[in-house]
């Protein structure tokens, strides 16, 4: 089965470009590039002047930091309005979301069809962060996954990708309708048989599974030490054997 990526709509592409200059403007503290003319005002023209005049150059950070949320926050929901109208959930092979053999662990992924090992099984989509908006914005308990920046940039859907980002899967995933994120952890590497592979020029990971997966399993992952540390005091209920 074939997994093809979501198409970002033009408002995603103009609003993630806009998001990029004021990231770039509140790293460098001072005025971005101008941008390429378009057919539209820039909507940042105002802040660019401030940030070059030395009277009112703190109050203009803050300015440019307090538009940057705005803006990151209209870039996750028209991308999650993307997600919604392209139904991600469908694009699966046939996995069932029902109650995880992990005691206590809530809902967990199954396979209703035997999967070969190496098969996609499906993706996780999720918000889009940068590594400080995802420190800043999102709560500890997230569940946020690394899409680096040195990976493969053929047919991206955004035209570069100048740093790492994070793709927070814990709300923005659920209502986009993903089944990936119910891939429980089981704290073990013998009962893991799967693993995220990210794909940052689709701004998704993949849940591949990494040996044979047969009709009722449940799909494992490995969410990582870090992950587990801010979960602190939540049980590991797990008991493989
Ligand atoms: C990404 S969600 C997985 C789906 C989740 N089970 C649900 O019902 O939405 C991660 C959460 O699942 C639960 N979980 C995953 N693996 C677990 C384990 N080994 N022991 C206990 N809880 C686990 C924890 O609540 C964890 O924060």
């Amino acid at each position: 089965m074939s997994f093809p990526p979501p198409v970002p709509s033009p408002l995603f592409l103009s609003l993630h470009a806009r998001l990029e200059r004021l990231q770039l403007a509140h790293e460098l503290g001072a005025a971005p590039p101008p941008a390429p003319p378009g057919p539209d005002p820039d909507p940042d023209h105002d802040l660019w002047p401030m940030l070059e005049d030395d009277d009112c150059i703190v109050e203009a950070a803050g300015k440019v930091k307090g538009r940057l949320r705005g803006v990151r926050r209209l870039v996750s929901d028209e991308w999650l309005a993307v997600l919604k109208g392209e139904a991600i959930g469908a694009a699966s092979l046939d996995l069932d979301v029902r109650t995880s053999m992990i005691p206590g662990a809530g809902l967990g992924l199954f396979a209703s069809a035997p999967v070969p090992a190496g098969a996609t099984c499906c993706c996780l989509y999720g918000e889009i962060h940068s590594v400080e908006s995802y420190r800043e914005e999102v709560s500890d308990t997230a569940y946020g996954i690394l899409l680096p920046r040195a990976a493969a940039w053929a047919g991206a859907l955004l035209p570069r990708q100048s740093r790492d980002l994070v793709l927070d899967c814990a709300a923005g995933a659920a209502l986009a309708g993903g089944k990936a994120r119910y891939a429980n952890d089981p704290r073990s590497a013998e009962a893991t048989n799967c693993r995220f592979e990210p794909e940052p020029q689709f701004l998704r990971a993949r849940l591949v599974a990494v040996r044979d997966l047969r009709v009722g399993e449940e799909l494992y992952v490995d969410y990582g030490e870090a992950y587990w540390l801010r979960h602190e005091g939540r049980p590991n209920t797990l008991r493989v054997g």
